[in-house]
C-alpha cells in the first residue's frame, strides 16, 4: 500500500490590514482581511520536513503589509490580490500557484453639521437597534439603544500622561487610530416620545461627538458622546456606553527599508480595552426597575 501527499496549499489567514491614505487632511481608509495561500514544490516539506521551498506564512503576511505601502495603498481588492498572486508566483520559482482571498470592510464618512468628516468614519451597514420595556403596575420604563455601531478616526486621537509602572510597555502617542464598536443604551423619562426620530437623533449626536472630539482618551470621547445626547434630549435621563478600544498597531516596515508614517496598520481583534460608563443627568428621576435584566452594563 502506498501513501502519498494529495492536494495541498498553505499560507497566512486573516491578515488584518488597515491602510490610511493621508497625503491631504481628507484621509482615505481601506480595511481588509487578507488570506494568502500558496501552492508549489511542497512535497518534501510535508514528507521530510525539508523547508527549502517553504516561503514562511510569516513572510507572506509581511509581504501583504509591505506591498500595501510600496504600492501606495490597496486599491481595488481584485487588483491587489492579483498583484499579490503574481508577486508570489513570479518571484519564487518554487511557488506555482496562489489563492489569494480578500474581504473588505467598507466605511463611510461620518456626517457632521459641516458636511462629511475628513478623518472620522462609520462602518457601512446598519447597527442593531434595541429596546427593553419594563412595566410594573402603573410604572413603565423604556430603555432604547444600539449595538454594533463601528466607528474609526484615522487621526485626532492621543493617549499619554498615564501612570507608568515596571509593567508598562505602552508608548505614549499623540497620533493614533481610535476605533470602537459602540453599544449604547439610554433610559427615557416617560413614554411620550417620538421613538424613531429620537433614535436617529441620538445616533447622529453620538457619531458627531465621536468625530468632532479631539480625543485624549476613549473615556473622554465616550463622555463627550453622552453629554451631547443628554444636552439635546431632556427626555433622556441617562445613557450607558460599552466601547471596546479596537487597537490598530502600526506595522514596523523598517526591516524592509520602508517608512510607515501612520499609513499601514495591523487591526488586532483581541485582547482589547473595554471602556464602559454611564453619563447621567444629576436631577434624573430614579431608574426604578428600568435596568433590571438589561445585561452587560455598569
Ligand atoms: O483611550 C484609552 N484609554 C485607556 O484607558 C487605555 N489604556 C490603554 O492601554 N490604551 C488606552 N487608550
Amino acid at each position: 500500500m502506498g501513501i502519498r501527499l494529495g492536494d495541498n496549499q498553505y499560507g497566512k489567514a486573516e491578515v488584518r490590514l488597515v491602510h490610511i491614505t493621508r497625503d491631504t487632511p481628507v484621509h482615505g481608509i481601506k480595511d481588509i482581511n487578507y488570506g494568502s495561500q500558496l501552492r508549489g514544490d511542497l512535497e518534501t516539506v510535508h514528507t521530510e520536513g525539508d523547508n527549502g521551498t517553504c516561503l514562511p506564512t510569516d513572510t507572506q503576511k509581511n509581504t501583504v503589509y509591505a506591498k500595501a505601502k510600496e504600492w501606495g495603498g490597496v486599491g481595488a481588492i481584485e487588483d491587489f490580490a492579483l498583484k499579490m498572486a503574481r508577486h508570489f508566483v513570479d518571484e519564487h520559482e518554487y511557488v506555482y500557484g496562489a489563492r489569494q482571498e480578500v474581504e473588505e470592510y467598507t466605511w463611510e464618512r461620518i456626517a457632521t453639521g459641516e458636511g462629511p468628516h475628513d478623518h472620522a468614519f462609520v462602518r457601512k451597514g446598519a447597527e442593531t437597534r434595541t429596546a427593553v420595556v419594563t412595566k410594573d403596575g402603573d410604572s413603565e420604563w423604556v430603555v432604547s439603544g444600539f449595538s454594533g455601531l463601528t466607528v474609526l478616526k484615522s487621526t485626532g486621537s492621543e493617549f499619554h500622561g498615564y501612570p507608568k509602572t515596571k509593567y508598562t510597555t505602552l508608548a505614549e502617542t499623540d497620533d493614533r487610530i481610535l476605533a470602537t464598536d459602540v453599544t449604547a443604551r439610554w433610559r427615557y423619562i416617560g413614554t411620550g416620545v417620538e421613538w424613531d426620530k429620537t433614535y436617529e437623533s441620538v445616533k447622529a449626536l453620538a457619531l458627531e461627538a465621536f468625530a468632532e472630539t479631539h480625543s485624549l482618551a476613549l473615556q473622554q470621547t465616550l463622555y463627550a458622546m453622552g453629554k451631547a445626547v443628554l444636552e439635546a434630549h431632556p427626555e433622556i435621563a441617562e445613557i450607558k456606553f460599552s466601547m471596546p478600544n479596537n487597537h490598530h498597531f502600526l506595522v514596523d516596515l523598517s526591516p524592509f527599508g520602508l517608512d510607515n508614517p501612520n499609513e499601514v496598520f495591523f487591526a488586532a481583534d483581541r485582547p482589547y480595552g473595554l471602556i464602559e460608563a454611564v453619563v447621567e443627568r444629576d436631577d434624573a428621576p430614579e431608574a426604578g426597575r428600568a435596568w433590571e435584566t438589561v445585561p452587560g452594563f455598569v
